[in-house]
């Protein structure tokens, strides 16, 4: 197993944000020192949910600075990614399943100007990273399977961080990989030990209301608050 050492990025999904209260949310979170910010598209189709859409991700764009990591679970995709990339998208993460075209995809999201990421359902190999691990900046490894937030970390997700890790540092190609679903400051830690760079979490980092953020964001780094 790689043990890494230096701290992770941290990515609260807004799933678990007060919907009412979506800027003000987007401002604590920013303050309390996460990295990127999680914005979770589901279309009532690919993933049984219904969750935001372009016009809110340009209502939030003002609240903060740091890059809006959108992940799609939306089927077909194509014809959201200059959507999301207009509203203010920085990273976009589809799925394969979701798209017919994964490459021009893939091409389409860099070619907007955003970076683009690849997102392994639980039950996905590694190997669907073949032919495109050289074209992306991110893995996105799901952790429970997509649709909803408060889910259990499903453990077998460790052996694929690790599997990717290896495929990116064998490739030399700077990829990173982010870890979505079930991650607390403990799953945290075996994520960031199997090679992740990169943790989303929803629940984690908004229990307990606004004045909790910066504690639980420090935790999920493995730091204390
Ligand atoms: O993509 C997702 C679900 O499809 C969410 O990002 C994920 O579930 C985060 O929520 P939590 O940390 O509560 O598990
Ligand atoms: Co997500």
């Amino acid at each position: 197993m790689t043990v890494q050492s230096r701290s992770p990025l941290i990515s609260p999904s807004i799933l678990s944000a007060d919907f009412a209260r979506l800027g003000e949310e987007v401002r604590a979170i920013d303050e309390a020192g996460c990295d990127w910010i999680h914005v979770d598209v589901m279309d009532g189709h690919y993933v049984p949910n219904l969750t935001i859409g372009p016009a809110v991700v340009k209502a939030l764009r003002p609240h903060s600075e740091k890059p809006f990591d959108v992940h799609l679970m939306v089927s077909p995709v194509d014809n959201w990614i200059e959507p999301f990339t207009g509203a203010g998208a920085d990273i976009i993460t589809i799925h394969p399943e979701a798209g017919a075209h994964v490459h021009r995809t893939i091409q389409a999201i860099r070619s907007a100007g955003c970076k683009a990421g690849i997102s392994l359902n639980p039950g996905t190999p590694a190997k669907m990273l073949d032919y495109l691990i050289e074209e992306i900046d991110l893995v996105l490894v799901m952790s429970v399977n997509p649709g909803f937030g408060g889910q259990s970390f499903i453990t077998s997700q460790l052996k694929k961080i690790e599997a990717v890790r290896r495929m990116i540092d064998k490739g030399g190609h700077e990829v990173l990989i982010e870890v979505d679903g079930g991650v607390n400051a403990d799953t945290a830690r075996q994520c960031v030990d199997a090679g992740a760079d990169v943790l989303v979490a929803g629940s984690a980092t908004f229990e307990g209301g606004a004045e909790r953020y910066g504690e639980n964001i420090a935790a999920l780094r493995g730091e204390r608050a």
